[in-house]
């Protein structure tokens, strides 16, 4: 949700999508006004209609799952393997509407703070490109711990 302008959340995104193969494609949707219900379910509204019916919807939630980045990426591959179009639906200042929590088939948290939807946009970026490198048995991911 969100049209983003050119500085360093762009930057954060454009870098970790840039290296991801094939890279995302983004569709962005203008903030609604309003009261926060009503931005919701107009920003909600905006979403839904954007997605095909067979596409399977994950959405960026705190209330979501929390996989560390092995288990994103086996969760990845399960969705990849459904062989339909995936989106990651990021939601705006005011969040997620409920009828997009409905439609989505799984939700994603990355962690209980609350981030800003342009920096969530460069994480998950980020952790799409990690799980890419994980699958590949990349050394840019490096899971030992001291
Ligand atoms: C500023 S947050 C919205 C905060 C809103 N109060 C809520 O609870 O969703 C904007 C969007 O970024 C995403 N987001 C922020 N922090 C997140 C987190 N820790 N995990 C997953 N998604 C997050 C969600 O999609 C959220 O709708």
């Amino acid at each position: 949700m969100g049209r983003i302008k050119p500085g360093p959340e762009a930057a954060l995104f454009d870098h970790y999508n840039g290296r991801m193969r094939p890279p995302l494609a983004v569709t962005e949707f203008a903030e609604a006004r309003g009261s926060a219900a009503e931005i919701r379910r107009r920003e909600g509204e905006a979403l839904l209609a954007a997605l095909a019916p067979s596409t399977l919807a994950v959405a960026l939630d705190l209330g979501g799952a929390a996989p560390g980045s092995e288990g994103l990426a086996a969760m990845l591959v399960r969705w990849q393997d459904a062989g339909r179009p995936l989106a990651f639906l990021i939601g705006g200042a005011e969040g997620l509407d409920p009828a997009v929590l409905a439609r989505a088939e799984a939700s994603l948290s990355l962690g209980p703070l609350t981030w800003p939807h342009f920096l969530v946009r460069g994480l998950l970026a980020e952790q799409l490109y990690r799980a890419q490198m994980i699958r590949e048995g990349h050394p840019y991911h490096r899971p030992w711990r001291p």
